[in-house]
């Protein structure tokens, strides 16, 4: 969710748009629903472009090779490690044009990288150790920015001047990349927004 996050202050006019198609599909008397997600193109992009943008395991799993291979003419001894470079593969300018930049919109018909292979091909692995969390992560990812986006502005906090407090982009060197912490303001888009939480509030 810090990828998710980390977007949203960055990239405000993404949050706006996904925002107002919640609004128009859904209106702002419910929380979201998964029965919502074919009515909702853009969040789907968004959801899609979240995998693609912040690769959460940059190297994928390591692998070895159980026997002698050949591949695109470079030998591999039997033993190799072998780690995906999937963070390369997700910043392809051929596949998704300027890539380091967070654009849903490059995966709605017509889109730059509609026709392009999508993330959720590579990210989750390859293969028969392919990860077997990948349908549940997706639904996850949906479901949880479909409901913030849709109760709540994910907005950069303020220091006490008023100004806003910059963005911590560092990430830790690890095999999961983990981002920040920035600090952030998380604020109900209405008292109406605010009561269908209460509503759900344990
Ligand atoms: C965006 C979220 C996720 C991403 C990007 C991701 C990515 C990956 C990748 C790249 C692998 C290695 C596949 C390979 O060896 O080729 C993997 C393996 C695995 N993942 Fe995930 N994963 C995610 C979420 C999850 C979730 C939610 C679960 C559990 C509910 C999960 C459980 C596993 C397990 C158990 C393996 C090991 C599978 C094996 O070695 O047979 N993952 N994941």
């Amino acid at each position: 969710m810090m990828n998710f996050v980390l977007a949203m202050l960055k990239y405000p006019d993404v949050q706006r748009r996904a925002q107002d198609e919640i609004d128009n599909v859904i209106g702002k008397d419910r929380l979201p629903s998964f029965e919502d997600k074919e009515q909702l193109p853009y969040v789907n992009a968004l959801c899609v472009e979240l995998l693609r943008w912040q690769v959460i395991n940059p190297l994928g799993v390591t692998h070895v090779a159980a026997e002698d291979d050949v591949y695109c003419g470079f030998r591999i001894p039997a033993g190799t490690m072998i780690m995906p470079n999937t963070w390369a593969m997700a910043r392809d300018d051929d596949l998704y044009p300027d890539p380091l930049n967070f654009k849903p919109e490059r995966w709605l018909p017509g889109g730059s990288s509609f026709n392009s292979l999508r993330p959720e091909e590579y990210v989750f692995g390859y293969g028969r150790r392919l990860c077997p969390g990948q349908v549940w992560a997706e639904h996850m990812i949906f479901i949880a920015a479909v409901s913030l986006l849709a109760v709540f502005n994910i907005e950069k906090a303020l220091d006490l001047k008023g100004n806003p407090i910059p963005l911590n982009e560092d990430h830790k060197p690890a095999i999961v990349r983990l981002l920040g912490p920035s600090k952030c303001a998380i604020t109900p888009r209405s008292e109406k927004a605010a009561s269908l939480v209460r509503d759900i509030a344990p």
